[in-house]
């Protein structure tokens, strides 16, 4: 049984279309992210996941239950980070957390080893009020992942932190996902979901877009390749030359798009020509992907909706 499962969902309010005909499934184990620019209706496909908004449309089922019902069982095995998490400033992170493990009947030991688990052993007898944005948002993950939540939902979890604690954080998912936990997480930084979740589900305006693997998004969209060649000198052979959309990057180096089928053969000609000393080959990047996608040029859903 696939831990959240939505069947045309649609969620209105008034005229705004929040989110319109929107069907997947997330397996249990999953690390999904929900990628769209502002108002593509990330946050309210999450708040219907929780029961905290009725679908307008559709039929929704997250850990085998209908949300909106709010059984208290379902809700103790979901986690939930949103999006702009505020505590109180005048708690220690330790209070605030054996507060939250308290409703989630867990005991005070459980709160002090995920304050470890996030890095905040240190700073868990200080009050919230002092902590810098990062801090906050990794106490407001502590407090998403206590009680061993079997669905994990995270909007965008990564804003305010820096690069080494997107990391950390991203190799708690990995084992939270790893030990079955369904992890859902959304984000606009899309470069850095690459290698970090198993599938990506693209919305616009209230629409899905796109789901699938990476490899199966980039093999939908079929977006060119460029290799980078850097030359012996400083002009090109004129095979080169002659090619379509050929770039000079620098004084002895160019830039030449390819579409994916005729990627091996053109490897093949530079590298058999001396006329070029080095290649770079470098793929679509993820936000081409999504500008791809956005564009519609895409059309038909791809992957494993
Ligand atoms: N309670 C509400 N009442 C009216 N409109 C709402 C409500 N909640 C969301 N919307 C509208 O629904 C659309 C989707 O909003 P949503 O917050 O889900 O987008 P999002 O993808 O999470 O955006 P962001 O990246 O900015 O957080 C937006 O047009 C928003 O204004």
């Amino acid at each position: 049984m696939p831990a959240v499962q939505l069947e045309r969902v649609a969620k209105r309010y008034g005229a705004v279309e929040a989110v319109r005909d929107v069907s997947f499934s997330l397996p249990q184990g999953g690390r999904v992210a929900l990628v769209g620019h502002n108002g593509a209706g990330k946050t309210t496909l999450m708040k219907l996941m929780l029961g905290l908004a009725r679908p307008s449309a559709g039929r929704l089922l997250v850990l085998g239950r209908d949300p909106s019902e709010g059984a208290a069982e379902t809700r103790r095995r979901i986690g939930w980070l949103p999006e702009s998490v505020t505590f109180n400033g005048a708690l220690t992170g330790r209070e605030i957390l054996r507060f939250f493990a308290r409703l989630k009947g867990e005991n005070a030991a459980a709160a002090d080893a995920m304050l470890d688990r996030v890095g905040l052993a240190e700073a868990a007898r200080r009050r919230v009020g002092t902590y810098s944005k990062g801090m906050r948002q990794r106490l407001g993950l502590a407090q998403a992942l206590i009680g061993a939540p079997r669905a994990l939902l995270l909007d965008e979890p990564t804003t305010g932190l820096d690069p080494e604690m997107r990391q950390g954080l991203y190799d708690i998912l990995a084992g939270l996902s790893g030990a079955g936990t369904t992890v859902l997480l959304s984000s606009h930084a899309l470069e850095e979901l690459e290698g970090r979740v198993e599938r990506v589900v693209i919305l616009d305006r209230g629409r899905l877009v796109a789901d699938g693997t990476l490899a199966e998004l980039r093999a939908l969209a079929r977006l060119p390749v460029r290799l980078r060649l850097t030359l012996a000198g400083a002009t090109p052979p004129d095979w080169l030359a002659s090619a379509g959309g050929l770039r000079r990057i620098a004084a002895r180096a160019v830039e030449i798009p390819c579409a994916p089928e005729d990627k091996m053969a053109l490897l093949r000609r530079a590298a058999e020509d001396p006329a070029i000393t080095d290649i770079e080959l470098q793929a679509p990047t993820l936000d081409e992907l999504y500008a791809h996608f956005l564009r519609g040029q895409g059309g038909e859903r791809g992957g494993t909706a």
